[in-house]
């Protein structure tokens, strides 16, 4: 992995009472890389990706963004392009509304709003009260507003859940692109098959740990498939059900 170190997790550990959500998990985001992370429902990948944006305080461990704690990173909502369950639309609000009061309050001409919503394929549908919006019209507007700052990093959790073939394929072009510009993707997946297509790197968590680096090295240079390898990883649900693992 080459690049400065973006994203930096230390031990990261988050228990809810008496449940340990996220143990030990360390890895290191390098620039210009698009990274996938991985792992099974209930695996952890929410949880780490609010602790490290400080939406939720670990445990124990660390989590740096470009440096610092992302609560302390200078002009951070510039950086940083998010795109997570939780942030939602201002009720009643239509897509270009909702990004030009995004963009104001980042200090951005409202031109911007317009420019994102052409990016993600919505401006046809700008004015529609976002409430009426599909799954995947709503994934994209998510999209627009973590694209909205022109960000050097961009964290998407599951951002292609609920896009149409042709959003799958636009958001893989537009990551690909985004890191040919020296940017860096950290997005979380389900999605294998599209991953294999899309990532440099991956990690793969299953409560602690289980791969980070290069996908090229898990797969053998694409000689194994990335599903073999991450069942290998993570346990295979047979597996799991004989030995209670
Ligand atoms: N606020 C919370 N309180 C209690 N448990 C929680 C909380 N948030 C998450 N968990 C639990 O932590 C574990 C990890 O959840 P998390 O959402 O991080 O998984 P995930 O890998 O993102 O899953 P998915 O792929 O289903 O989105 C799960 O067992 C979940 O139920």
């Amino acid at each position: 992995m080459n690049g400065d170190c973006v994203l930096g997790l230390r031990g990261l550990t988050k228990r809810f009472g008496t449940m340990t959500a996220v143990e030990d998990v360390s890895f290191e985001v390098r620039s210009g890389r698009v990274v996938g992370l991985l792992g099974r429902n209930g695996a952890g990948k929410t949880t780490s990706l609010r602790m490290l944006l400080g939406l939720t305080r670990a445990t124990a461990g660390t989590a740096t963004v470009f440096g610092h704690p992302y609560q302390d990173l200078p002009r951070a909502a510039h950086r940083v392009g998010v795109s997570m369950d939780g942030i939602n639309p201002l009720p009643g609000t239509t897509a270009r509304r909702e990004l030009r009061v995004w963009a104001r309050a980042l200090g951005l001409p409202s031109s911007r709003a317009d420019e994102v919503l052409g990016q993600v394929g919505l401006d046809d549908r700008a004015d529609r009260r976002v409430k009426g919006y599909s799954t995947g019209m709503k994934q994209r507007l998510a999209l627009a507003t973590a694209l909205l700052p022109d960000p050097e990093l961009l964290v998407l959790d599951e951002p292609a859940n609920g896009l149409d073939p042709d959003g799958i394929r636009w958001l893989r072009t537009t990551l690909r692109s985004l890191a040919s510009e020296g940017r860096t993707v950290l997005v979380s997946s389900h999605l294998l098959a599209e991953i294999e297509q899309t990532v440099d790197d991956v990690v793969v968590v299953q409560r602690t740990l289980r791969y980070a680096g290069s996908l090229d090295e898990l797969t053998s240079g694409g000689t194994r498939a990335l599903e073999d390898r991450f069942f290998e990883l993570v346990g295979s649900p047979t597996v799991r059900e004989n030995t209670g693992a």
